[in-house]
């Protein structure tokens, strides 16, 4: 069955429902608000503002049924080979949960146990060396989910050692990260899945120069030669495995910056958050899901009401790096076009992923959401215990988070154009009862089952990314162009160098 088939009900559902602003929606049906919301451990999650009614919502929740998302999940729990082009499991819920009872979940799970207590000797030989700052060197996946958490969890005031981040290949974020340290008080990691990544290497390079001797780098790779080879002594290697995408692996030694800057009881609390969500998620039906229901709704937008970008606007400043982060998580786990089979998808997949913290970006973006021509489906995050002073501060925080999914939903009428405010805007609320390892481990692994859900829906592989593989190649390629030792082939970047040579 085509996709666009398969689809097509919701279509259908969408034309009905957009003759009824979502104002209306949600008056005519008192017990909404109660009724479109999931309570999931510290995540309470209200659907109440989507633009769909409880029609529409049915046959999004028969499409999961029909496509059986139980059955799927169980086989991303169990590690069948769910990432079928590069014929190999994802097999990141290992990391923290032991839910499917298949003998290569449960085999992989006890590895992870297994490296995590590796993990933590190296967390405490770190910490009592006297090292006081620690850089933590990798890119995309071996990056973004450890600035996250470091960012959202670590205080300056209880951080055993403080932890930085070097990522871009630029030499200005190399001198950037390394001004204001002292290479003999500083540990680096060097992060990559592959130990084969231009931009991690380079920037090792320049850490190993800097450092002056290998006595206080550490490696995490699933390539431990290649480790070796570059110079990293063995005995400071820790272990990742080809069954974690990038991209899902900050549950695995990947997260030992994360342990560094909360401690690794936070880190595997943090695990713990994300096994709370791994449990859910395996065991409710469709309806009950908030994986379910968060994927279902991304399609509805996209594929039912054809909305082309989703913002992510949290409204805690510890989570400003989130949309990062989700950027990588979605947008290359579903920027694909292709069939699991190899035939077109033939349907919208993935839509842009962006957004910021709030209250900053209502002064920048929002005006655009409000009153512009594009509908932009938002992701709201509120946090309601602070672990700041200053209540009214946050008072203020949280009348603005529901004020603004207010005003997208309802709008406001006016006679001039330029005061009125359409309305039927859509957003999902998360609301975390504080910001917890815990809670931080739960939103993400919803996030990683809703993108899984979506990827079954269109039915392309969540877990390769060979998109991403054409410009590192070319990039390759024109290196001695650049260093002026050989010619370009294609014309426009010819005349590109001919122009950075006069300006050099
Ligand atoms: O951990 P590695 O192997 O250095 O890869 C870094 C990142 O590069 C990618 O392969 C492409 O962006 C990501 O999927 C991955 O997280």
């Amino acid at each position: 069955m085509s996709i666009a088939d398969r689809l097509s009900p919701l279509r259908a559902e969408a034309a009905r429902v957009m003759q009824t602003s979502l104002r209306t929606l949600v008056a005519d049906d008192p017990d909404r608000a109660r009724d479109f919301a999931l309570r999931v451990g510290p995540i309470h999650a209200s659907f109440a503002r989507q633009r769909y009614d409880r029609g529409a919502l049915e046959a999004l929740f028969a499409l999961g049924e029909s496509l059986d998302f139980d059955a799927r999940l169980e086989a991303l729990f169990a590690g069948e080979h769910v990432n079928v082009t590069e014929a190999r499991p994802a097999l990141h819920t290992a990391l923290r949960s032991d839910l499917s009872g298949a003998e290569l979940a449960a085999s992989s799970h006890a590895v992870a146990r297994e490296a995590r207590v590796a993990m933590r000797a190296v967390v405490e030989a770190i910490v009592n060396s006297g090292v006081t700052d620690v850089v933590s060197v990798g890119i995309g996946g071996s990056d973004l989910g450890p600035r996250l958490a470091v960012d959202a969890l670590s205080s300056p005031s209880s951080a055993r050692v403080r932890v930085h981040f070097l990522s871009n290949v630029d030499g200005h974020a190399a001198q950037r990260v390394l001004a204001s340290l002292d290479p003999s008080r500083t540990a680096a990691l060097l992060v990559s899945k592959s130990f084969g990544t231009q931009e991690t290497l380079l920037n090792g390079c320049v850490l190993r120069d800097w450092l002056g001797d290998d006595t206080r780098l550490y490696g995490i790779t699933a390539n431990i030669e290649r480790a070796a080879q570059f110079g990293v002594p063995v005995e400071r290697v820790l272990p990742m495995w080809d069954w974690v995408g990038g991209r899902y692996s900050m549950w695995s030694s990947v997260g030992l910056p994360i342990a560094l800057a909360i401690g690794m009881d936070g880190f595997e609390s943090m695990l713990e958050g994300a096994c709370e969500m791994d449990a859910h998620v395996a065991r409710e039906p469709v309806r009950r899901n908030l994986a379910a229901w968060h994927a279902l709704t991304a399609v509805w937008n996209r594929n039912a009401l054809d909305l082309a970008s989703q913002a992510v606007l949290p409204y805690d400043d510890r989570l400003r790096l989130l949309p990062n982060y989700l950027q990588q998580l979605v947008m290359e786990s579903l920027g694909k076009s292709a069939r699991m089979d190899g035939s077109a998808v033939g349907v919208d997949t993935v839509p842009v992923w962006w957004g910021g913290a709030g209250t900053d970006t209502q002064h920048s973006f929002f005006q655009a959401l409000h009153q512009g021509t594009t509908v932009v489906p938002c992701d709201f995050v509120g946090v309601v215990q602070p672990d700041a002073p200053h209540r009214d501060n946050h008072d203020a925080l949280l009348s603005h988070l529901l004020a603004q999914s207010e005003a997208f939903a309802n709008g406001q009428n006016s006679d001039d154009a330029h005061r009125h405010y359409p309305g039927g805007r859509p957003s999902t609320m998360f609301l975390l009862d504080a910001l917890t390892p815990h809670a931080l481990g739960a939103l993400i692994a919803l996030y990683e089952h809703s993108v899984f859900l979506q990827s079954v829906v269109w039915d392309i592989n969540a877990f390769d990314q060979f998109g991403v593989e054409l410009g590192k190649q070319i990039a390759n390629r024109l290196l001695p162009a650049v260093r002026g030792e050989a010619m370009a082939d294609d014309p426009v970047t010819r005349a590109l160098l001919a122009e950075i040579s006069s300006m050099r």
